[in-house]
Parts: C-alpha cells; sequence; structure tokens
C-alpha cells in the first residue's frame, strides 16, 4: 500500500480532534470524510479505519512510540508511524518518518503483546473492573473481540419489504448480503460498504442495526393495537423496530431527556413509513407519572458504560470515567424504580443494556426484584449476550412481568 499525504493528514487531523479535543470519533470521522469530493470509497475507507484503527490502540501505540498525551502534532505523526510499520506499510521519505525505528517498534509490540493491558490498549481501571466482573478467562475473550472491526448488520423494515426481497433490491445495487441464523430480520453485509449512499436507504427498506439489538424489541413480545412506552428511546432504532413489528397499529410513546435525539427518531420514522410514534421530551417526572400503570409494554433501554460496543465505539474506553460509572449504576436503578411503574397489571418490561458487566446487569435487575417497586414484578428470563460468543455486539436484556 503507498500511503498518500493529503489521507494522512486527514487522519493526524481527525486524531487531533478525538484525542485532544475531546470530540467524539464517529462525527469527527463523519466530518473528515466530507473533506474532499474526489476522494473515492477507498481513500474514504482508509480514513476511516486508519482512525479508528489508531483510536482504538492509542495505549499500545503510545508505550511503544514512547509519547505521553496530550500528543502534539509530532506525537501523532509517531502513532502513525507504529500503526504504519505494524501493518507492513513502508513508510516514504516524509519529515516526519526520519529516523523512525522500524525493528525496535516491532520488538516492543511483541514484549508489550504479552501483556493484557498493552496488548488489548485498555485502561487499567477498565482492566481491573472487567476481570473482576466476568473473570478473568471471559474478559480476555471478550477484550479481545472488542478490538475486531464489527460486521455491519441490517435490520428489514418489514412495513415495506421483506428481508428476501430486501436482499435482491441491496444485490441490484452491487451489495451482497447473507441470513443470520436465529435474527429473523437480520442481513449481514458480506463486504464492507457505504449502505447509506443506497436507493433501499432513502426508501427506508432497512436501519442498521446490530443482531443484539435486535434481539431487545422481539424479548419485548410486542403486538399490533398495543401501548407501548420507549422510555429511553434516543434516536429510536429500537422504538422503529418496534413499530414495524405492531405493524403500526397501536401507539409507541417514545421519550428520552434529550429532545436533539427524538428529533432524529422522528427524521427515521419518516423515512421507515412509520406513523404510530409519539415523541416526549422527559423534562419532568409529570409525564412518567401521568402514565403509571397505563402501559401494556415497557422498553428501559438503559444508559450504560457501552463497554459492549466498543468494537464501534472504540473512543468510549478512553472517555469513560470511573465516577461516570458509579453514576451511571445509580440512574440505571433509578430509571428502573421510576419506569417500571409505567407497566400496567399483566404487563411486560424490558430492561436492557449494550453493557457486558454484571453490575449494570443482572445485579440490578435482582436490587430491583429485592425492592419494594419490584415486588410487583416476576421475573421471566435474561439474555447475557458476550460478543465473543454470540459474533455480535455485547448485550444484556431480562424480561419481567407485571402481576
Ligand atoms: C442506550 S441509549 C438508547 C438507544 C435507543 N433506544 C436505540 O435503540 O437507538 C440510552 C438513551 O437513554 C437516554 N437517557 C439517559 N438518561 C435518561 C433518563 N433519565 N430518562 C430517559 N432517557 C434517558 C439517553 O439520552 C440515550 O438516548
Amino acid at each position: 500500500m503507498r500511503l498518500h499525504r493529503n489521507l494522512c493528514f486527514a487522519v493526524i487531523d481527525g486524531l487531533h480532534q478525538i484525542f485532544n479535543e475531546d470530540e467524539y470519533a464517529d462525527k469527527v470521522i463523519q466530518t473528515l470524510l466530507k473533506r474532499d469530493k474526489r476522494w473515492g470509497s477507498r481513500d474514504r475507507a482508509f480514513v476511516a479505519e486508519t482512525t479508528y484503527d489508531i483510536v482504538r490502540w492509542k495505549r499500545l501505540y503510545a508505550e511503544i512510540a514512547e509519547v505521553k498525551e496530550p500528543f502534539n502534532r509530532d506525537n501523532l505523526w509517531r502513532l502513525f508511524a507504529v500503526w504504519a510499520t505494524l501493518k507492513g506499510i513502508k513508510l516514504p521519505d516524509w519529515k516526519y518518518f526520519t529516523n523512525t525505528p522500524t525493528r525496535k517498534i516491532k520488538g516492543k509490540f511483541d514484549e508489550l503483546s504479552k501483556i493484557r493491558k498493552f496488548r488489548e490498549s485498555i485502561p487499567d481501571w477498565i482492566d481491573e473492573i472487567g476481570s473482576k466482573e466476568l473473570g478473568e478467562d471471559t474478559w480476555t475473550k471478550e477484550l479481545a473481540i472488542q478490538n475486531k472491526q464489527a460486521d455491519v448488520i441490517l435490520r428489514t423494515n418489514i412495513l415495506k419489504t421483506t428481508k428476501e426481497q430486501l436482499q435482491n433490491i441491496l444485490f441490484d445495487e452491487g451489495i451482497e448480503t447473507e441470513f443470520i441464523k436465529g435474527y429473523p430480520l437480520a442481513l449481514k453485509l458480506k463486504e464492507r460498504a457505504n449502505v447509506f449512499v443506497t436507493n433501499a436507504f432513502k426508501d427506508g427498506l432497512f436501519e442498521v442495526q446490530d443482531a443484539s439489538s435486535q434481539l431487545v424489541a422481539e424479548m419485548l413480545d410486542v403486538k399490533p393495537g398495543i401501548k407501548v412506552v420507549d422510555t429511553c428511546a434516543g434516536a429510536g432504532g429500537k422504538t422503529l423496530h418496534m413499530a414495524s413489528l405492531m405493524e403500526n397499529k397501536g401507539q409507541i410513546i417514545a421519550m428520552d431527556i434529550y429532545e436533539s435525539k427524538l428529533k432524529k427518531l422522528k427524521v427515521r420514522a419518516r423515512r421507515n413509513g412509520v406513523h404510530n410514534i409519539d415523541l416526549k421530551v422527559i423534562e419532568s417526572t409529570k409525564p412518567i407519572k401521568k402514565l403509571y400503570n397505563k402501559a401494556d409494554r415497557v422498553l428501559i433501554d438503559a444508559p450504560c458504560s457501552g463497554l459492549g460496543v466498543l468494537r464501534r465505539n472504540p473512543d468510549a474506553k478512553w472517555k469513560l470515567e470511573p465516577q461516570f460509572l458509579d453514576q451511571i449504576r445509580s440512574i440505571q436503578q433509578d430509571i428502573l424504580q421510576q419506569y417500571s411503574k409505567m407497566v400496567k397489571s399483566g404487563g411486560k418490561l424490558v430492561y436492557a443494556t449494550c453493557s457486558v458487566l454484571p453490575s449494570e446487569n443482572e445485579n440490578q435487575i435482582n436490587a430491583f426484584l429485592e425492592s419494594e417497586a419490584g415486588k410487583a414484578f416476576t421475573f421471566v428470563e435474561d439474555k447475557k449476550v458476550l460478543a465473543h460468543k454470540s459474533g455480535y455486539d455485547g448485550f444484556y436484556m431480562a424480561l419481567l412481568e407485571k402481576h
């Protein structure tokens, strides 16, 4: 592979924003990709994948390159040189690469690869919590898979098409997909591609949604005509899934504390042909209390550490802080206590996270069931989805029923 100067500059600029200006990698990359209209799909893939790679391996590369944060531009070029060397890419004779110790880089990589926190490039505190909560063996496997690139998975919008039809339509647009056993609406891309530019996407025939995430709406067992509250709807990945399973009949109240996220849901709903959703921003406890004992189904897709989806958001491990994790656990229990009251007698509740830590998952459910509010519920089942076992995102989901 030959390195192109303007693409490498884009990567360095992106890394500067992510590491030094605390911006989110996905947003930075989205903007970077708009920088030059002449870039083809390979150029864009180079910028996106190289930036993500260096973010993913920050700790390991910084240790090898002997640089410390905050990284100046020379430091960022040294991280880049480590990335290129380990990929076996010949460094051009640009001033940034003079005296790059190629053999030393490879030697240090071999040496550091013996230590998990360097090999998997993870902060000490997350490594300690993960191994304490999941056990050494499971955590080691889970961390390793979280450093691999995730597959692109689509969820068919059955309001507009079938999985088989969608597969044919995408094939005609040059995108090959395959079915995944056990995930009735999912299509997996055989090769990465920008699916957002397809007509199939613009026509609302699918959404991009990981396979594990597709299990959540299924577990809630929604039906046409019922009343559902999606309490932490965000931009509505699961709201849209539920709307399609409900055949657009009945009502989904999609709530979130951020209006900006619900606005995105509105756009997606229009594209998906979904019209049984009412949006509600949570600004006080009033809209929650109004719904006490009213919902047939309640989904709590709770805010969490995101430790099950590091493959997609590798910068999350650098942005997370121990205090945030404590805070988020207390918010999760609070949300369970309050929002569960919206379920009516005979109704169902699903609590889900994209974390693999028991302290955000089954421990929260156990604490809830032992509390006063939890006494009204029976535990039905839960799924602890580990990425290294399922091949998809790490997730947790529990189904409770109100008597
Ligand atoms: C895991 S995300 C939701 C993802 C979304 N359900 C989807 O499928 O695309 C969690 C959401 O909870 C929201 N949130 C955080 N605290 C909340 C609270 N106290 N009440 C309701 N929503 C909250 C966040 O803004 C975020 O959008």
